[in-house]
C-alpha cells in the first residue's frame, strides 16, 4: 500500500489494516516518541478509516490548536465511552458544540484565574489535613494523597466533608476512570471498531461481555454524579447550604428570573454535569503530580535539601506555609513546574478532532481525523531542557531560565480551546500541598538503600504514573506537630 504524497510521513502502512499494528497498546508515549525521531515532528497513521496525525512540537501545536482552533477542538466519538457509558456528560468528552460550551462556561466562572483565590483558606485547610494523615499512617501515603486531592474537590464541588458515604462515592468514580481508561486501548472493545455490535443484547454476550462492562460504569458514573448533587439541592431548598460550585450556582439560578420550566430543568442538568466533570477530570492528574513529587524526592536528595533550606529561611518554626508566602520560596516554585514537566500526568493529553478538512505544511488533513498532541515529548526537549530526564527545578530559576521554558511548560494542559479549565486551582493546589509536605516531612529511600539506586520509573500510558516505589518519611521536628494542632481551629 503507497501512502499519498500529500500526508506526513510515518510508519508503512499494511494492505486494509493500514497501520493498526504500529498503534501502541500500553507505554504509548515511548512508542510515539519513536517515530517523532524516525519521521520527525508530525507523524501520519491510518486505521481503517480513521487518520491519525501525531504532533510532536510546540510550534505546529500552536499553528494548528491555538491559531485555527475552531476547526481542531472536536472530540473523537466512540462507541462504548459515549454512547454505551454515555459519559459525554462530562465536559472533557463532550463534542464542540453548544453543550460543550454552556458546561465549559459554568466551570470557568468559578475556576478562572481571578476566582481562584477564593479557594485557597480549603486548599490549605486540606494540605494540612493531609500531613495529619501521613503523620499517623505514613505506610498509607498514596492513600492519603488520592484522598487529599478528591476530599478537596468533593468540597469544592458540593462542600460534602470526606465521610465514609463520600468515600464510597470517590470509589465508584475511581472505577469508572479505571473503565474508561481501558476503552482508550484501540482493541479492547471491537463495538468500538463496529458499532453495529452495540445492537446485542446482553445476554448474548458470555458473561455480559462489553454490554456489563458498560452498565455497570454508567451506573456508577450516575450515581458519582447525583447523589452529592440532590443532597446540595435538598440543603439550598433548606437554606442550609454552605457555599460550594454547586450551590453558589443553584442559589444563582433559584435568584434569576428564569420562566421556563424547560430552561430550568435543562440549567440544573447543566450544573450537575458541570459539578461532576469536577471530580472525574481533576483527581486524577493532580494526584498522579503529588506521587511525582514523592519519587522527585526519593531520588534527588540535594533538591530536596535546598527546598528545605528555603522553607526553613522564609517560616522557621513558627508557621506553616500559605499562599502569601509563594514569593519568599521561590525554589518550592520551581519543584512545582518541574514536577509537571518531568512526569506530565496526561502526556499525550486528551485527542482532538478536526470538523473540517484543511491543509498544513503541504500536507492534507482531512475532516474527523484525530491530532494528537505529544506533550511529553515537548516538555523533554533537550533544545529547551537540557538533560531533559533529570530532575532540575532550576532551570526555571535566574540565571537558567529562559521565556521558551516557561511558555512551552505550558503546553502541560494541553492546547486551545480544549486547554485545561482546572489549571489555576492545580497550580495553586500543587504548590500548597508541596510546600506543606516538604516543610512537614523528609522524603527517603526505604531503610538501607541509596537514592542513587533508585531508579525513576514511569508507565509512559495515557495517564503517566510513576511505577510504585519504596520510600521512607521522617517528620522534621515536634514543631510541625504544635503547628498543625494550632492551625485551623
Ligand atoms: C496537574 C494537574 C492537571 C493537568 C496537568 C491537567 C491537564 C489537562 C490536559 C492535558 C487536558 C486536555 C487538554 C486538551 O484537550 O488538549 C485537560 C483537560 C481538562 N481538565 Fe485538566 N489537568 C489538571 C488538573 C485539572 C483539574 C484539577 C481539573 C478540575 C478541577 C481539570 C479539569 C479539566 C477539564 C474539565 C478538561 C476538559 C476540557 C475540555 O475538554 O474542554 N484538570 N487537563
Amino acid at each position: 500500500t503507497r501512502r499519498p504524497a500529500s500526508t506526513p510521513p510515518g510508519p508503512p502502512p499494511l494492505p486494509l489494516i493500514g497501520n493498526l499494528l504500529d498503534i501502541p497498546r500500553e507505554k504509548e508515549v515511548l512508542t510515539y516518541n519513536d517515530m517523532a525521531d524516525k519521521y520527525g515532528e508530525i507523524v501520519y497513521l491510518s486505521v481503517l478509516s480513521k487518520k491519525i496525525f501525531i504532533v510532536s512540537s510546540a510550534r505546529i501545536l500552536n499553528e494548528l490548536f491555538n491559531q485555527r482552533s475552531a476547526n481542531y477542538s472536536d472530540r473523537p466519538h466512540s462507541t462504548m465511552l459515549n454512547s454505551l457509558m454515555d459519559l459525554e456528560w462530562i465536559f472533557a468528552f463532550a463534542s464542540y458544540g453548544a453543550t460543550w460550551r454552556a458546561t465549559r462556561k459554568l466551570f470557568h466562572a468559578q475556576f478562572q484565574e481571578a476566582a481562584v483565590p477564593a479557594l485557597r483558606p480549603l486548599q490549605v485547610r486540606s494540605a494540612h489535613q493531609v500531613v495529619r494523615d501521613i503523620m499517623k499512617s505514613p505506610e498509607r501515603l498514596f492513600e492519603h494523597l488520592h484522598l487529599h486531592v478528591a476530599g478537596f474537590l468533593m468540597e469544592v464541588a458540593y462542600a460534602a466533608p470526606m465521610t465514609p458515604a463520600t468515600a464510597a462515592l470517590v470509589g465508584m468514580a475511581d472505577d469508572v476512570i479505571a473503565a474508561w481508561s481501558k476503552v482508550a486501548v484501540p482493541g479492547a472493545y471491537l463495538v468500538d471498531a463496529m458499532p453495529i455490535l452495540r445492537f446485542i443484547p446482553e445476554w448474548l454476550l458470555p458473561g455480559g461481555g462489553f454490554r456489563r462492562d458498560a452498565r455497570e460504569a454508567r451506573r456508577k458514573a450516575e450515581t458519582a454524579r447525583d447523589a452529592p448533587f440532590r443532597q446540595v439541592e435538598r440543603e439550598v431548598a433548606a437554606g442550609t447550604a454552605p457555599p460550594s460550585f454547586v450551590s453558589n450556582l443553584l442559589n444563582a439560578a433559584g435568584a434569576s428570573d428564569v420562566d421556563a420550566d424547560a430552561d430550568v430543568g435543562a440549567e440544573r442538568d447543566l450544573i450537575r454535569a458541570c459539578a461532576g466533570t469536577i471530580y472525574f477530570a481533576g483527581t486524577e492528574a493532580i494526584a498522579i503530580s503529588l506521587n511525582a513529587f514523592v519519587l522527585a524526592m526519593v531520588t534527588n536528595p540535594a533538591v530536596q535539601a535546598r527546598a528545605h533550606a528555603e522553607l526553613d529561611a522564609a517560616l522557621g518554626r513558627d508557621r506553616l506555609p500559605d499562599f502569601g508566602d509563594a514569593d519568599a520560596l521561590p525554589y518550592v516554585s520551581a519543584i512545582v513546574k518541574e514536577v509537571m514537566r518531568w512526569n506530565p500526568p496526561a502526556p499525550l493529553a486528551i485527542p482532538h478532532v478536526t470538523v473540517a478538512a484543511d491543509s498544513f505544511a503541504g500536507y492534507h488533513i482531512p475532516a474527523k481525523s484525530l491530532v494528537i498532541g505529544n506533550l511529553w515529548k515537548i516538555l523533554h526537549d533537550p533544545a529547551v531542557y537540557p538533560a531533559p530526564t533529570a530532575f532540575q527545578p532550576e532551570r526555571f530559576l535566574a540565571p537558567r531560565v529562559t521565556p521558551l521554558a516557561l511558555s512551552t511548560l505550558e503546553c502541560v494542559f494541553g492546547p486551545g480551546r480544549r486547554i485545561c479549565p482546572g489549571r489555576w486551582v492545580a497550580q495553586a493546589q500543587l504548590f500548597v500541598s508541596i510546600a506543606s509536605l516538604l516543610y512537614a516531612f523528609e522524603f527517603r529511600p526505604k531503610a538501607g538503600v541509596q537514592s542513587e539506586d533508585v531508579k525513576a520509573e514511569f508507565t509512559y500510558g495515557l495517564a503517566c504514573h510513576p511505577v510504585p516505589f519504596e520510600y521512607s518519611i521522617k517528620t522534621r521536628g515536634k514543631h510541625v506537630e504544635e503547628l498543625l494542632n494550632m492551625a485551623d481551629n
